[in-house]
């Protein structure tokens, strides 16, 4: 088993997904001081997965009033018919599903072309390994642990372990993709998580149903540095 030292220090990105939809723009600009370092976006279709959010409209409206850099998940079918117009709304990083894209590479490359960071994520089913001839081609990896579709689920414990894996493998390769995990984020299990390998945290629910998300995200941020300062 490889290991590398960690790169960086992890990344917090709030989903927007358990924002308040009727008042986006003072959820965002709320976050513009905030720890959040990204803002984590979930555009999805009703058949990729069984829930609709929102769409390119949206995220360009959050992009107006935005001060960190959006994270795009795309949770569609077909999302290399969508690229173009998720970075002209604004995607800094764009996300799609590996069960989602027969033509992974392509679709990878196409994003990169945009100028985006290319991420593929994983479904809670789908094993790390089916990443290993993608390593170098992927910027990010999105471990799901939660069933995608909804936010406020619980963390499905098996994640930590995929994590983990995917850190062997990614760091076996060479890769420098970054791994983000997404549903089901909380104090409890960011240290574990970090710990196995994870260096960006997407926390919808627990964020936004405090009552006051940005002392949370500090809070979040002040563990993460904690950890951190103490390993280095
Ligand atoms: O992609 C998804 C859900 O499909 C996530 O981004 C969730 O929105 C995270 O929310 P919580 O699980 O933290 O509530």
């Amino acid at each position: 088993m490889s290991t590398s030292p960690r790169r960086i220090t992890p990344l917090l990105a709030p989903s927007l997904l358990a924002a308040d939809f009727a008042n986006l723009q003072a959820e965002t600009e709320r976050l513009a001081g905030s720890a959040a370092d990204w803002l984590h976006c979930d555009i999805m279709d009703g058949r990729f997965v069984p829930n609709i959010s929102f769409g390119i409209p949206v995220l360009q409206a959050i992009h107006r009033h935005a001060k960190q850099p959006l994270d795009v998940h795309l949770m569609i079918e077909d999302p290399q018919n969508y690229l173009q117009a998720v970075r002209d709304a604004g995607a800094a990083g764009i996300t799609v599903h590996y069960e989602a894209c027969p033509h992974l590479h392509r679709v990878l490359q196409q994003i990169k072309k945009l100028g985006c960071r290319a991420g593929v994520a994983l479904n809670p089913h789908t094993p790390a390994w089916v990443l290993q001839d993608i390593a170098q081609d992927v910027d990010l990896v999105c471990v799901m642990s939660v069933n995608p579709g909804f936010g406020g689920q619980s963390f499905i414990p098996h994640t930590l372990q995929k994590v983990a894996e995917l850190k062997e493998l990614l760091t076996d390769a060479g890769s420098e993709a970054l791994i983000e995990v997404d549903g089901g984020v909380n104090e409890q299990n960011l240290l574990p998580l970090v710990e196995a390998g994870a260096d960006v945290l997407v926390a919808g629910s627990f964020v936004f149903s405090a009552p006051d998300p940005v002392a949370t995200l500090a809070e979040l941020r002040a563990q993460l540095n904690g950890l951190f300062s103490a390993a280095n």
